[in-house]
């Protein structure tokens, strides 16, 4: 069957085309508004619907429409408008030399059709201009993932070839298209990996044949998955859009062309290049399969146009033929007729995706401007209008070997996962567990893990009060002993011979015994609280172990709770610290304060007994010995300082150096030590005062006494060391040392000096006795120095300061007085002595005058 004008004319005629939009919209609710700006609207949802783009090309006249000086019949407005049959300058019509109205009745009437596409290239385009108007952004989309066409439509002549192929001077879209192409995926490589392959192939006669292989006659297939596919054809790999050149043209070689009256190169077969692209994600190993189409129709044509006959005839009749089926395809596209006659010839079914399914295409409709080729331009741009309401259902492809080999993947992955918790799985039931997920925390070990936070922080605050209780402890011991100190000086002071018990009872000793047992009321107390504390520190710890144990049992916690856990052991530890700091700081202020105390004491005996000394003097009644013990004394006041500080090193027994000044760290562990009193005083309740102080006092008294025996020692060597006159002296010290040195409690005190070397061997007691005798008789005879006089008037003395007076006195030497410092201190004990003097004068004195000074000081 051959088609002629006619039978084209009928499938594009727009009266056909207004029935069948009329019955659709009949039939179906979707409307669809003609564009008038070259984009279709959707009416529907469907946003993966995109219409096909249309582009018109004018080509410039040729030769002979030149020669024929045919009448220009496409008139392009801009770049999306053009007029078809515009309306002439009209020459006016003249009937008898007279200008007529109304036009020219033998002229045909001027169409003056406006039709407005996508895109309009006017004659004086080139094939770049062409590109980037069409198929320039075509290539986004193909490396997207989309499949694209390209099609050049138009009547023999048109230009076609021109524009998908183009000469050596102006190639055509086809190699700038692919040239685009390979410089986008050279962007793209560092991310995926390309593969290219080309085909080229004709249809001729409804024949298909490879263009680029000697093949024969190809097979179109349809495949469920790829679409339609060409049974044989083998695309060629490229690298380089130079490549496509030589394949482009050796391919044209074997394209069918022959000349006609209308076209000197008519192309006489649809030719079909497509370049196949396999793109893989080099991230996800994701892999894409899209196709690049670029078609080359073969024109329609008119046979008294081409003016063949014969073979060429039967040629075109073909062409026209496969050309119908493709206007009807349109026709039904653009209608959204579900049936699309696509199986009506080999073209169509080729073309099927381009047109109707997972494409992108674009349209290229060529036409002349010539008046000579009126009708084919015309019916050109009526089907190019058709084609414009085509929609395709353009989706990414998505190769299904990414989704298997990403199944496979996943799949692969989860057994493994699999495996490794079936494995923990197991060693949990048989409990060897070791692994982290042994150790992630359960309910029960948080739990435990929170007892035990808490547990730890009830341990540390018992420690700190336990801590603080003990500071406090052994500050009250060091104040004891230094009252047992000071009642001893008081004791040896007041209790010399004549000494009445009254009098005794009547000094400071007995004020001295009620603090000491107000110390000691103290220390009770806080034994008490101590107790107390040790109790609630053993349970703490019980309970600690106790789940310690528990919780081993079940597993260990993981490092996290355990780094926690071992930070607070550590807190507990260094509470000790800055306890053991506050400590010393309150010890050290306690020595200071005794320092000063005992300093007092010495500035104000040494002022005494020079008193004592001047007046014994004065009376003449100075010894030989007495003078001699006074140097003595004054030489042991020089070196007592040093004699101190050289012994301090000499320390060793560092256990009782400790008790006072160490706070113990046996809290930290409580199960398995006794508590800190106990551990350093011992508990007897025997006496009342005295041994019960002794008792309170052991640990005190054992550091001190070893500390000061070893004082006494040294002092004792050093006084042998001068001269046997020192006995008297030495014999003073030496027998209050075994009171402390040799028994840890202390023993009844010893009121009676002896001097077993001393050449009187009267008793100290009966010496004192007998010179407050010759005193007495002396002071009441007036033998008293003007210059003492003036002084002072000792009338009445306490019995140690006769017993000194006594020993001054027999001292015959004189005895330069050491020259006093005129200082405020010494000017205010002066002033001190005066006051203590006047009342021993009087007898008022009721307690020791060192006594009374140092706690005035206080
Ligand atoms: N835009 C253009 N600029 C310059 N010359 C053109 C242009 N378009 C077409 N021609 C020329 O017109 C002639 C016919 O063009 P072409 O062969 O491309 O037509 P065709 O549509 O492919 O015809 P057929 O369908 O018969 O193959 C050629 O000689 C070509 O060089």
């Amino acid at each position: 069957m051959v088609f002629n004008k006619r039978d084209l004319e009928k499938a594009f005629s727009p009266r056909r085309a207004k029935k069948l939009t009329e019955k659709v919209q009949l039939s179906s609710s979707e409307s669809v508004k003609p564009s008038t700006s070259g984009t279709a609207i959707m009416s529907t949802q469907d946003t993966s619907e995109i219409s096909i783009k249309v582009i018109v090309r004018v080509r410039p006249h040729n030769e002979r429409e030149l020669q024929d000086n045919s009448r220009t019949v496409v008139e392009v407005v801009d770049d999306k408008m053009l007029i078809f049959d515009p309306k002439e300058h009209e020459t006016p019509f003249f009937f008898h030399n007279v200008a007529q109205k109304g036009r020219d009745m033998l002229k045909k009437q001027n169409k003056q059709l406006q039709f407005i596409f996508d895109r309009i290239f006017s004659s004086t385009a080139t094939n770049t201009n062409v590109f980037e108007g069409s198929t320039k952004n075509l290539i986004t989309s193909l490396l997207d993932g989309y499949n694209c066409s390209v099609f050049a439509y138009g009547a023999t002549g048109a230009g076609k070839t021109h524009t998908m192929l183009g000469t050596k001077e102006d190639l055509g879209i086809t190699y700038r298209t692919v040239a685009e192409l390979f410089s986008e995926i050279e962007k793209q490589t560092k991310h995926r990996e390309f593969h290219l392959g080309v085909s080229y192939l004709e249809i001729y006669n409804e024949n298909v044949q490879d263009l680029l292989h000697k093949s024969g006659q190809l097979h179109l297939r349809e495949d469920g998955r790829c679409g339609v596919v060409v049974a044989g054809l083998e695309p060629i790999t490229i690298q380089s859009a130079e490549e496509l050149l030589s394949l482009l043209a050796e391919g044209n070689k074997n394209r069918t062309q022959h000349p006609t009256d209308a076209n000197k190169e008519s192309s006489r077969s649809h030719a079909v290049f497509q370049v196949y692209i396999k793109i893989i994600n080099k991230l996800d190993s994701q892999v894409q399969r899209v196709k690049l189409s670029m078609i080359d129709l073969a024109g329609s044509e008119r046979a008294s146009a081409t003016g063949c006959k014969g073979i060429r005839f039967k040629e075109g009749a073909n062409i026209n033929k496969s050309l119908l089926a493709l206007g009807n395809c349109i026709n039904n596209l653009a209608d959204g007729i579900k049936h699309i006659p696509f199986r009506d010839s080999k073209l169509t079914r080729l073309l099927k995706d381009s047109l109707g399914g997972n494409c992108r295409t674009v349209m290229i409709a060529n036409i002349g401007p010539s008046s000579l080729t009126y009708e084919d331009t015309y019916n050109t741009l009526r089907y190019a209008n058709r084609a414009k309401k085509i929609k395709s259902h353009a989706k990414k492809n998505v190769s299904c070997e990414m989704h298997v080999a990403g199944y496979i993947k996943i799949v692969e992955e989860q057994k493994k996962e699999i495996d490794i918790l079936k494995s923990r799985l197991a060693a949990f039931e048989s409990g060897t567990l070791q692994s982290s997920l042994a150790n992630k925390p359960n309910k029960l070990m948080l739990e435990m893990h929170c007892r035990l936070t808490k547990l730890y922080e009830k341990k540390k605050d018992l420690i700190e009060k336990l801590l603080t209780l003990e500071s406090s402890d052994k500050i009250l011991a060091c104040r004891i002993l230094y009252k047992k100190d000071a009642d001893e000086r008081l004791h040896n002071l007041t209790t010399v011979g004549c000494v009445s018990v009254e009098e005794q009872n009547a000094s400071g000793k007995s004020r001295i015994n009620k603090s000491l047992h107000y110390f000691q009321r103290q220390r009770d107390s806080l034994k008490a609280q101590m107790q107390a504390i040790w109790q609630e520190l053993c349970s703490v710890e019980t309970e600690i172990q106790e789940i310690n144990i528990s919780q081993q049992k079940v597993k260990s916690f993981d490092e996290n709770l355990q780094s926690k856990l071992s930070l607070q052991i550590s807190d507990i530890e260094k509470c000790w610290i800055p306890n053991m700091q506050h400590h010393m700081k309150k010890f050290c202020n306690l020595l200071q304060c005794e320092r000063q105390s005992v300093n007092t004491i010495m500035k104000v005996m040494s002022n005494t007994l020079q008193n004592y000394y001047n007046i014994v003097k004065g009376y003449g009644t100075m010894t030989d010995k007495m003078q001699l013990e006074f140097k003595e004394l004054i030489k042991l006041l020089e070196g007592f300082r040093n004699i101190k500080w050289s012994d301090s090193d000499t320390i060793n027994d560092e256990e009782n150096f400790n008790v006072f000044t160490c706070l113990s760290m046996i809290g930290m562990d409580p199960l398995n030590n006794p508590m800190p009193a106990e551990s350093e005083i011992s508990e007897t309740n025997d006496d009342k005062c005295d041994d019960r102080d002794t008792n309170i006092l052991n640990s005190t008294f054992d550091a001190t006494a070893s500390e000061r025996n070893n004082d006494m020692d040294n002092i004792t060597n050093l006084c042998e060391s001068n001269s046997h006159e020192n006995n008297m002296l030495n014999d003073k010290f030496v027998q209050e040392i075994p009171r402390e040195k040799t028994n840890s409690k202390m023993t009844p005190r010893k009121r009676i000096l002896s001097d077993k070397n001393s050449e009187n061997t009267s008793t100290p007691s009966k010496q004192i006795k007998k010179q407050l005798m010759n005193n007495k008789s002396t002071v009441q005879n007036g033998r008293v120095g003007k210059e003492n006089m003036n002084k002072q008037k000792p009338i009445q003395m306490s019995a140690k300061s006769i017993a000194i007076l006594n020993k001054l006195k027999s001292n015959t030497t004189n005895f330069t007085p050491l020259p006093s410092r005129h200082n405020n201190a010494e000017e205010k004990t002066d002033v001190a002595l005066k006051v203590i003097r006047n009342k021993e004068r009087r007898g008022l004195m009721t307690t020791h005058p060192y006594h009374k000074y140092v706690i005035g000081k206080r």
